[in-house]
């Protein structure tokens, strides 16, 4: 009896493998055929090419061996999936991103949709369309000048913070700038002061860090990127304790302000209807009050994408631009010059919005800077229709990865790509002056709407450090270990070490 339940057994499991292989052989045909004209590693039957990407570590890397290997467009594939096809030539990026059709997000998208649901990030069509209009005057320059005060408030508390940092080796920056950025963008866009720094012991941080952690798992895995095996998994549990944490602070911002506005007499007559320019949460308050269809959920949804966009990468670039300046003394000298000029023509120890405009010199390090450590290394589309271009099919339902870090490391545009050379952005270079060549805010209609916010945010930051502090290198045995946890990351951490200036 035992042996006859065996053997059924044995059939019933062969029977499995045996239509599993060939659903995968139909599955993988039908989509791959139409990509025979671009190239990429063989598939391994059912699995495709996942086991070059079991770990987080092996994204960069591996991308970057096959742009090399097939060049531009190369092709992958995982399992059941619909195919990846990864572009990191300036043709096919300038295609899809100046296209205003091809504006759907891809797929990997899905797993932030438990957290920004519909925010400007991850929607599209008329609703994003929409939401983009209602949203870009919150980046007037008239608002942005409002915020220098506050980056100021906050890189003092940070600069304190260090104080107990000078004279050890060196430290991680990272932390400190998740916590300053963090403060800023409430403080700034949702007029709501946290206090994440003073508090650093922050749940909501953590929360943000699970969320996206969760995130990148899943886009990983052949299993729990499919929703009805990933509400099974302890995963699940844990990333639905986080939302819970992020979106009762959320929810209380949101409440504090509308409170706020309240209690403000004079704020319809002289904010809402006179001057127009709001900051972002009260823009959003001011179109549900204007009866425009913003459903609290939604209100929700935008305050969340400006939190998780509007901090974690920024703190990226910050913490990357310091370890880079603390690398290359002659570059930190000739900003630290630049800073002076700036200083002596003030009369204060403010940096006003036209000083920031000055700092020609940091500009360029900023942008060399996000060249190499770009803190959306990849980003994504999907591919609505069967989509020709220079020869090439992309099937419909593809995911279309824009490897944004492999376009900026591009030999041909940017010569000794792996060298640290703000001097490149300097000379009137047509290349990568291009705006689909440079592309660490994307380019064209789904570009970065913070990108202005974040120049002025990351300058005053810099500066207002490079006042107090002289930085030098972590010390010779550290080495940076970039990871994409949707954001560019480093796993050993961003370290630098700094001494007063005297
Ligand atoms: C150094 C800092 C920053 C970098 C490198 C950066 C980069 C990017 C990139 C590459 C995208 C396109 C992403 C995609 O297509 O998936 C994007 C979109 C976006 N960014 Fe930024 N960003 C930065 C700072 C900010 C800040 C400070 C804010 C808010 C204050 C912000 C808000 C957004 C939003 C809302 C979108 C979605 C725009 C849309 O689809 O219409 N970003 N950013």
């Amino acid at each position: 009896m035992l042996l006859r339940m065996l053997e059924l057994s044995s059939v019933i499991l062969f029977v499995f493998c045996l239509l599993s292989l060939f659903l995968w052989f139909y599955f993988h045909y039908n989509y791959f055929f139409k990509l025979k004209n671009i190239l990429g590693p063989a598939p391994v039957p059912l699995i495709g090419n996942a086991l070059y990407f079991r770990e987080i570590n092996d994204i960069l890397p591996n991308l970057m061996r096959f742009k090399k290997k097939y060049g531009s467009p190369f092709k992958l594939s995982f399992g059941f999936q619909y195919p990846r096809v990864i572009i990191c030539d300036p043709k096919f990026m300038t295609f899809f991103l100046s296209s205003t059709k091809y504006i759907t997000k891809s797929e990997d998208y899905k797993f932030l949709r438990n957290w920004l649901g519909n925010g400007l990030l991850t929607s599209t069509g008329k609703e994003w369309k929409g939401h983009r209009k209602m949203i870009t005057p919150a980046f007037h320059f008239n608002i942005l000048e409002q915020f220098l005060d506050v980056f100021e408030k906050n890189v003092d508390i940070m600069i304190n913070k260090w104080e107990r940092e000078v004279g050890t080796k060196c430290f991680d920056v990272f932390p400190y700038l998740k916590l300053f950025t963090l403060d800023i963008i409430c403080e700034t866009a949702l007029r709501t002061e946290i206090n994440a720094q003073i508090d650093d012991n922050s749940d909501y941080v953590r929360a943000v860090q699970t969320v996206t952690r969760i995130m990148m798992e899943r886009s990983l895995s052949l299993f729990v990127s499919y929703e009805s095996i990933y509400k099974f998994t302890n995963k699940f549990v844990e990333e639905r304790d986080a939302l819970k944490i992020i979106n009762d602070l959320t929810d209380s911002v949101v409440k504090r302000r509308k409170e706020e506005i309240e209690n403000q007499s004079n704020y319809q007559t002289e904010e809402f209807k006179v001057k127009r320019k709001l900051a972002f949460l009260d823009l959003l308050l001011q179109a549900e009050a204007d009866g425009e269809r913003l459903s609290e959920i939604s209100i929700r949804e935008e305050v969340n994408t400006f939190m998780f966009e509007g901090h974690d990468t920024t703190a990226s670039a910050i913490s990357f631009c310091l370890f880079n300046i603390s690398q290359h003394p002659k570059v930190q000298k000739k900003i630290v010059e630049e800073l002076k000029t700036i200083s002596e023509k003030s009369s204060t120890d403010h940096y006003t919005y036209s000083d920031l405009q000055e700092m020609k010199y940091l500009e360029a390090v900023i942008k060399e800077t996000l060249r190499l450590y770009p803190s959306v290394p990849i980003f994504g589309r999907l591919a609505i229709e069967d989509i020709v271009h220079d020869g090439k099919v992309i099937p419909k339902g593809s995911t279309i990865s824009l490897f944004a870090f492999g376009l900026l490391r591009d030999p041909e545009l940017f010569p000794e790509p792996e060298k640290f050379l703000p001097e490149r952005f300097l000379n009137n270079n047509v290349k990568i002056n291009n705006p689909y060549s440079y592309v660490p805010f994307s380019a064209g209609p789904r570009n970065c709407i913070g990108q202005k916010f974040a120049m002025l945010e990351m300058k005053s930051t810099i500066g207002h450090i490079l006042r107090k502090f002289e930085l030098h290198p972590a010390d010779e045995n550290f080495r940076l270990n970039l990871i994409v946890e949707a954001i560019l990351k480093s796993t050993t951490g961003i370290k630098i070490g700094i001494k007063k200036r005297g």
